[in-house]
């Protein structure tokens, strides 16, 4: 993908089953955005295929756009209206696209419900808090009960209650309705708890593709052990975790207290990866010496 005479994305490919929960990670200007903007058939791509809900998003008619959900990362709508009445009147652009099964719209009343706007239903928009009406974005884009939803930083500005429920909407929404859910987050605790699969995107280019466990061991097979004895704390860096517990407790039987077995976390693996593609060592296919160094040195200046 170019912007006048730079690329922003270059090789850009990736697949997502139906049900998947994944999310787009990088820096700031990484492409996340243009990624998902081709997708959502809002922006032209220079070269490339791309096939979402098995049409060019370029060719997308009325009907493939109600099967798509959208959740951008602002979103304004006239002051006076109403809660309520705004969703009725969206909910009612997709009800000639329901079927047997998938009911379209999600009737009002329980859409408020899924995200905590009941007490709210009566209320101009001029009047919600940011939370709230970052709760309305969320309601707008499922409200047409969407077989892929495209959410752009969704819990930015919600507390961590609304968080939390936001979370279990998602599982529910995959879960229970097979909804295929696409992220954009810099929260990685939240791409981690919510997804499936995570893509970093670094340079316009995909650097990493897999489950934060699958990240995580590619950057580093090590595992951190910690534990006590007598009140001194010992720390050990392992590539078979569950041998070196198995030895430890044979060795010292009953005195070992404080036992914690750590692995890279997301944001650990996620700055080794970058640091990587930074430094040009993701050319290698093998994590480098290097990388894991990186990671090693991050957890030490926690
Ligand atoms: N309309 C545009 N014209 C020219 N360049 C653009 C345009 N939109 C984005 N870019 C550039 O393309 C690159 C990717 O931008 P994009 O918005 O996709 O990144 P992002 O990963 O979403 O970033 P952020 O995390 O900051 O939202 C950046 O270098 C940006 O400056």
């Amino acid at each position: 993908m170019r912007y006048g005479s730079t690329d922003v994305l270059d090789g850009v490919d990736f697949t997502v089953h139906r049900g998947e929960v994944i999310a787009l990670l990088g820096p700031n200007g990484a492409g996340k955005t243009t990624t998902v903007e081709i997708l959502e058939g809002f922006r032209a791509r220079s070269a490339g295929d791309v096939t979402v809900l098995g049409v060019d998003p370029l060719n997308g008619g009325e009907d493939w756009r109600a099967r798509i959900g959208i959740v951008l990362q602002s979103w304004r709508d006239h002051v006076r209206w109403k809660v309520r009445d705004l969703l009725d009147h969206l909910g009612r652009y997709y009800a000639p696209y329901s079927a047997p099964d998938r009911q379209r719209p999600i009737q009002v009343d329980e859409l408020m419900d899924m995200v905590g706007l009941r007490e709210q239903a009566s209320r101009c928009l001029g009047q919600l808090s940011g939370g709230q009406r970052r709760r309305l974005d969320v309601a707008i884009g499922v409200v047409g009960r969407p077989e892929l939803l495209f959410l752009d930083e969704p819990t930015a500005g919600l507390d961590p209650h609304a968080r939390r429920d936001f979370h279990d909407l998602v599982h529910r929404l995959s879960d229970l309705e097979g909804t295929t859910v696409v992220l954009t987050t810099h929260d990685l605790d939240e791409a981690e708890k919510l997804t499936d699969r995570i893509l970093i995107l670094a340079g316009g280019r995909i650097v990493a593709d897999g489950s934060a466990d699958q990240l995580a061991r590619n950057v580093s097979s090590q595992a951190e052990v910690r534990w006590s004895v007598g009140g001194q704390h010992f720390v050990h860096a392992t590539d078979d975790a569950t041998e070196f517990v198995r030895d430890l407790l044979l060795t010292e039987r009953d005195e070992v207290r404080d036992l914690e077995v750590r692995r890279a976390s997301l944001e650990d693996t996620y700055m080794a990866l970058v640091h990587r593609y930074e430094t040009g060592l993701d050319q290698d296919q093998n994590p480098s010496p290097g990388a894991a160094t990186a990671l090693t040195n991050l957890k030490r200046a926690r």
